[in-house]
């Protein structure tokens, strides 16, 4: 699968471009951090990404991918229901047994250094070991493309520290992983960084002032 983006722009309705001249391409096996301040538009690069949206200018190739996953910003779980229960469903739904389901649950529970908290309702879990067990329930749909949206932005920094392991690890699982953010440690945890402050139009007009 790869991902190709040619000179986008973008600009929600009535807005000014929030980015643009963003040129960058990602193929399978990549995590690449998408990185800006606050409203820099990491989370609508994520949706443009996904398909929700459509870049106003340049364009956008995302090709092989059959299934896409999202770890949104505010994820939720169901508080009586295990991790396992979490992990096992997007497994049950694509038709295996619970039994299949649960066995392959409990490796991507495994990858992500959570298999001591699989029988544990969600309410009992840390803010880390959610966003890694959402991390594992997306896996187990099998994605080709993850998006993940701040997945450290509520998390105490021992936490964090957890989850940013977490994402390392995926580099192992083939899938291509954007992962919008402004930890550092999150960044560090990336093997690629995409920046949007440099692809800011502000900015750019800024720098033209400054030469
Ligand atoms: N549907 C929308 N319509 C109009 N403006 C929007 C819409 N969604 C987001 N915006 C605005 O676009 C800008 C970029 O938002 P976005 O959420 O992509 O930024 P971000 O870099 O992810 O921010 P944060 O780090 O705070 O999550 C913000 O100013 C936001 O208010």
């Amino acid at each position: 699968m790869r991902v190709r983006a040619t000179d986008l722009a973008f600009a929600y309705p009535g807005s000014p471009a929030l980015f643009q001249a963003l040129s960058f391409d990602a193929d399978g096996g990549e995590l690449l951090a998408v990185t800006g301040p606050s409203g820099s538009g990491k989370s609508t690069l994520l949706s443009l990404l996904g398909g929700w949206l459509a870049p106003s200018v340049g364009v956008l190739e995302v090709t092989g991918v059959e299934r896409l996953a999202l770890v949104p910003q505010n994820p939720f779980g169901v508080p009586g229901r295990t991790a396992l229960d979490h992990v096992c469903l997007p497994l049950i739904a694509s038709g295996l047994t619970r039994t299949h389901a649960a066995q392959i649950a409990r490796g991507h529970l495994e990858l992500l250094k959570l298999e001591h908290a699989a029988d544990r309702p969600y309410r009992m879990l840390s803010g880390g070991e959610r966003q890694r067990m959402l991390l594992a329930r997306a896996l187990a749909s099998g994605p080709d493309l993850l998006l993940v949206d701040e997945p450290t932005a509520q998390l105490d920094t021992s936490s964090a520290a957890e989850v940013c392991d977490a994402l390392a690890s995926l580099e192992r699982s083939g899938v291509l992983v954007f992962v919008a953010t402004h930890d550092p440690r999150v960044v560090d945890a990336c093997s690629r960084v995409l920046d949007l402050l440099r692809a800011r139009p502000q900015l750019e007009q800024e720098n033209h002032a400054v030469t």
